[in-house]
């Protein structure tokens, strides 16, 4: 008979969770509005475990607003156990889950970690988030090695020089344009470029492939996860990139296809971005380590 693994030290047992997913990238979602500590490192990557856990690519968190205006304030931490400043899917998410909680309605705000966002409910069942101002300062993305900002850096990472635009949506974004996302060498360059020098906190790296001024193919090879099936701040990342080199047309609006579905994203005349998409509930538990 085998022994069954060790429950690892501080498996938050009892605790009661949502399993959700926007556009395949797929969350669990904890509500702590009563005070209680966020999961540590080790407890967020026993809850993303797919074999010994319930499985993510990131832990969400929901707890009182900072901000006078926002109705909740979430976290992220992805599958690695690290924190992260934006995930574009999970806004969605947590405002799906307030809604349906009766906490929040039609339009309201959330904080991030690092801004304040303008949530709408919308006609389909989906929501738009105001995502915020892209940031293409090196020093704000953080990009290091270079002081100039430009459409795109010189960055010798897998076999070659590679042609990257950087921005930050809050998290960090690498945004290669590919001819075709099928053959984009996303398992190889991902992680290259991922925790590459050059990204002193690492990095999100978004392979896009323009089909039309209003239409663009996108796979994410996230930070702290891997290849997920879709990325919001990623799809965001990949068309202010995109747009600064004049390639799509944003403030029209452009439909991001990734392997897990389709978001829509607008780059407004103010500088913000909206991002919209669908947000799913697939079923509540409690973890019992
Ligand atoms: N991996 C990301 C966080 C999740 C982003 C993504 N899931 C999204 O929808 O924006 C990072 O470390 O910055």
């Amino acid at each position: 008979m085998t022994t069954p693994d060790p429950t690892p030290p501080g498996a938050p047992a009892g605790l009661r969770f949502s399993k959700m997913h926007g556009a395949g990238n797929d969350f669990v979602v904890l509500d702590l509005r009563d005070g209680r500590p966020p999961p540590g490192a080790a407890q967020c990557r026993l809850l993303a475990d797919r074999h010994r856990g319930v499985g993510c690519d990131q832990v969400l968190t929901i707890s009182t607003p900072r901000s006078a205006e926002a109705v909740a304030s979430y976290g992220i931490w992805n599958a690695d156990g690290s924190p992260s400043q934006q995930c574009g899917n999970g806004a969605r998410c947590v405002a799906a889950w307030l809604v349906r909680d009766g906490s929040a309605s039609g339009s309201f705000v959330l904080d991030s970690p690092v801004a304040s966002h303008r949530v709408r409910a919308l006609d389909d069942g989906g929501f738009e988030v105001a995502m915020g101002v892209p940031a293409f300062a090196p020093a704000e993305i953080p990009l290091a090695g270079f002081d100039a900002e430009s459409e795109g850096y010189a960055i010798e990472a897998g076999d070659g020089t590679l042609h990257v635009g950087a921005v930050s949506m809050g998290n960090p974004h690498a945004v290669l344009e590919v001819g075709d996302v099928d053959a984009a060498p996303v398992s190889e360059v991902g992680p290259a470029l991922q925790r590459h020098a050059a990204f002193p906190r690492q990095c999100n790296v978004g392979f896009a492939q323009v089909l039309d001024r209003r239409r663009i193919r996108l796979r994410v090879y996230e930070r702290g996860v891997g290849e997920t099936l879709a990325c919001g701040s990623g799809a965001c990342a990949a068309v202010a990139v995109l747009a600064r080199r004049g390639r799509v047309d944003a403030a029209a609006g452009v439909d991001v296809e990734l392997p897990g579905g389709t978001l829509r994203i607008h780059h407004d005349a103010d500088g913000g971005i909206r991002m919209a998409g669908p947000a799913a509930f697939v079923f509540e538990g409690e973890f019992n380590a």
